[in-house]
């Protein structure tokens, strides 16, 4: 009896196809796609993570996706100061903060996902921009206050890696004012694209910060932002606070030109984030204890 031979067309490599077709469509979905993130191109790295840009259906909008590898970071971070960060980040609804969306842990990593700041961080625009022009730096650094501020009033204080005189000498301190120093450092970095005193040796930093301020003479900063950063940068009896600060001539200074010039702020959603890191990495234990990550996100006043 003659057999029909076993043609490409024949049902069984109709079925073959089928079935190969399935088995793509049923291709199981990474933990990130499951909550509705498709990722994308990688946009940082710190230390312990590597962030990266992605698109969330749930939001409908671009996110960034901190992920951090168990296998990498170390124990404490990953028990201690990791929970602890994103605790006190879910409780933080501010807009000039950037917002926490969601935690999804597996074995492997923690991923966090958060608001996606365009412009990347402060230091990456120090970098971009060798320094800040005063219109921006006064407009941040406003935003800063009232993040600040507004994390004070829910009981959290946000200690930079920038730590004040008295937290180096290890004395009682008012962690308000040690986050006002630290505003100080940023606020200096802003304006001279570098940093007031140099971390790399903890005796000579511990030297620098109980001394006066020195201003270099390039770029040209007025003398009422230098001031205000000389009234800043001082022990902690006589160093002004947040109200003090936002009353200061040069940050009470009319926005106007800033709105309406057309050469300065060439970016829209422009962004500052990661305050606290413009420096060369410091001590992170001290950083890990009180750090909470505060990311400062600009929303250009209309
Ligand atoms: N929400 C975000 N939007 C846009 N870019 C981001 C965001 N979060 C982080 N990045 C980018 O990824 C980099 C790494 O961020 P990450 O929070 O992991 O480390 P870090 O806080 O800068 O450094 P470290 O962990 O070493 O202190 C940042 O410097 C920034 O360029």
């Amino acid at each position: 009896m003659a057999t029909a031979p076993i043609t490409d067309n024949s049902p069984k490599s109709l079925l073959k196809l089928v079935e190969d077709k399935n088995d793509k469509s049923e291709k199981k979905l990474t933990i990130l796609e499951s909550h509705g993130y498709t990722l994308g191109k990688t946009i940082g790295a710190g230390s312990y993570a590597t962030v990266k840009i992605a698109k969330s259906d749930r939001h409908d909008c671009q996110v960034a996706v901190k992920i951090v590898s168990k296998f990498q970071a170390p124990g404490d971070y990953l028990k201690k100061f990791l929970p602890r960060e994103i605790e006190v980040v879910k409780g933080l609804k501010h807009p000039n903060l950037i917002r926490f969306l969601q935690a999804i842990e597996t074995t492997h990593r923690v991923y966090i996902i958060m608001e996606y700041a365009q412009c990347g961080s402060l230091l990456d625009i120090i970098r971009r921009d060798t320094f800040i022009d005063e219109l921006r730096s006064r407009r941040w650094f406003r935003q800063l206050l009232e993040a600040i501020d507004y994390c004070h009033g829910r009981g959290v204080v946000h200690s930079y890696a920038y730590a004040s005189p008295e937290i180096l000498k290890g004395v009682p301190y008012l962690p308000q004012l040690s986050d006002v120093w630290s505003m100080g450092v940023v606020l200096y970095a802003m304006v001279y694209g570098r940093l007031p005193f140099d971390d790399t040796n903890y005796s000579q930093l511990l030297k620098q910060v109980q001394n006066k301020v020195v201003f270099p003479k390039e770029p040209n900063v007025s003398q009422a932002c230098r001031s205000l950063i000389s009234r800043i940068l001082v022990p902690q009896r006589i160093r002004m606070n947040i109200d003090n600060i936002r009353n200061d001539t040069w940050l009470a200074e009319s926005l106007v030109t800033v709105e309406t010039s057309t050469t300065d702020i060439p970016m829209d959603t422009s962004t500052i984030r990661n305050v606290k890191k413009i420096t060369n990495e410091r001590n992170k234990e001290t950083k890990n204890t009180t750090d909470i990550g505060a990311q400062i996100i600009d929303k250009r006043q209309t």
